[in-house]
């Protein structure tokens, strides 16, 4: 079997999806996707095309290896996403000519079921109690939410009691029935972190994300010293080599890589198989589309320390189209009570509904996250 075409569409709300086609009529599906950057990583996959076409699409392996070897530079957002997304539709194709699931072909499930948690609130939290219990009907009983606004390098007590008394209430009205990640967006500072994370520990969340940037990294193993919060980081860190300086310094107690951006399944299996060496759990990060998704919960299947899917149905971001909107099986994608199956098809388990795809790519829209901006002007983390 040899790769044919590349075929990228970038479709609301702000995901990209990768066709790719085989001379034996096989079609994988891909979602390499950077937020805010899709144009970017797009370029990126049209030139790992130049090199992928002819080749046999079943050396999943030897293909990964030559895109991330075989171009002297490697690693970062961009390059790691476009490999991710390629890597999806390989072992879509592989998958799919094989007539079996990919969990199948990592040795098959470790569990039955998939524990998801939703989105509540939005950039600025508001009205959390009220989506948590709208959601709470459907099922879901685990939550993530931004746990500040902008917030100073160096801020006030003030400016932290804001932050506490949003979570205070939903703590208030919702006790122990629910549980629920707070992100920190990378928002807050190493300085902040601390103090924060203290004033957080009566309310037990579930974890903390991203309670510093990526690269303050180094900041994890203090910060878990002085809580008892479990902290969670990988949205922003895009291969195994960035995961083992996290583990092997400690302090993350769940890593969340991206299937869309840390390099596919092919590296976040093995990043989940380090993490699990660590007695760290493993949650993919995922606010992105189906094929992600169908990706993430591939790996979820057959990693012992999976924990926790992200899923972006209802996510703030989800402007212009949902979910499951490019998805024809969408049955098999139903959540019941805060679990997701397995996807029985072989593949990914995504049947992407192309002309819907063809059509949505007609007007794209060009997503960008808002640039912040502190109250002496500055520029403000997102
Ligand atoms: O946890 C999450 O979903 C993420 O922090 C999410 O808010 C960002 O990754 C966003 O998608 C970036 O544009
Ligand atoms: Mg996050």
């Amino acid at each position: 079997m040899k790769i044919t075409r590349l075929t990228t569409y970038r479709v609301a709300p702000r995901w990209m999806f990768l066709k790719v086609e085989t001379d034996e009529g096989i079609t994988g599906w891909g979602e390499p996707v950077l937020e805010g950057r899709a144009r970017t990583v797009e370029a990126a996959v049209q030139e790992f095309a130049e090199t992928l076409i002819g080749q046999d699409p079943m050396r999943i392996n030897d293909l990964w290896q030559t895109m991330y070897r075989g171009h002297f530079y490697r690693g970062g957002a961009i390059l790691m996403s476009a490999i991710a997304g390629i890597d999806q539709a390989l072992w879509d194709i592989k998958g799919k000519a094989l007539g079996v699931p990919v969990y199948q072909l990592l040795g098959g499930l470790v569990r039955d079921k998939m524990k998801v948690y939703s989105w509540v609130g939005g950039d600025r939290p508001a009205d959390i109690v009220a989506d948590m219990q709208r959601l709470m009907e459907g099922g879901f009983d685990t939550f993530k939410l931004n746990g500040t606004e902008e917030f100073g390098l160096l801020d006030t007590p003030r400016a932290i009691d804001t932050a506490v008394a949003k979570i205070a209430g939903v703590h208030d009205a919702l006790g122990t029935q629910v549980s629920f990640g707070i992100d920190f967006h990378g928002r807050v500072s190493a300085p902040m972190a601390k103090p924060l994370l203290k004033a957080l520990e009566p309310f037990r969340p579930l974890f903390v994300e991203e309670p510093v940037l990526a690269e303050q990294a180094e900041h994890y193993a203090r910060l878990a010293a002085s809580t008892s919060i479990p902290l969670a980081a990988g949205e922003r860190m895009y291969s195994r080599f960035e995961f083992k300086r996290v583990l092997e310094a400690g302090g993350i107690a769940i890593v969340q890589p991206d299937l869309s951006h840390a390099g596919g399944i092919t590296e976040c299996h093995k990043i989940a198989s380090m993490a699990e060496a660590y007695d760290v759990a493993f949650a993919p990060h995922c606010p992105l589309g189906p094929v992600a998704l169908a990706a993430c919960l591939q790996v979820d299947f057959v990693s012992h320390n999976a924990v926790l899917q992200e899923q972006s149905m209802g996510i703030h971001y989800n402007k212009g189209a949902e979910l499951l909107d490019y998805v024809i099986n969408k049955e098999d994608f139903r959540i019941a009570n805060g679990y997701i199956h397995a996807l029985p098809k072989p593949g990914l388990g995504v049947e992407v509904d192309e002309e819907r795809v063809i059509r949505a790519a007609k007007n794209a829209p060009d997503w960008h996250n808002p640039i912040w901006r502190h109250k002496d002007g500055s520029v403000a983390e997102w």
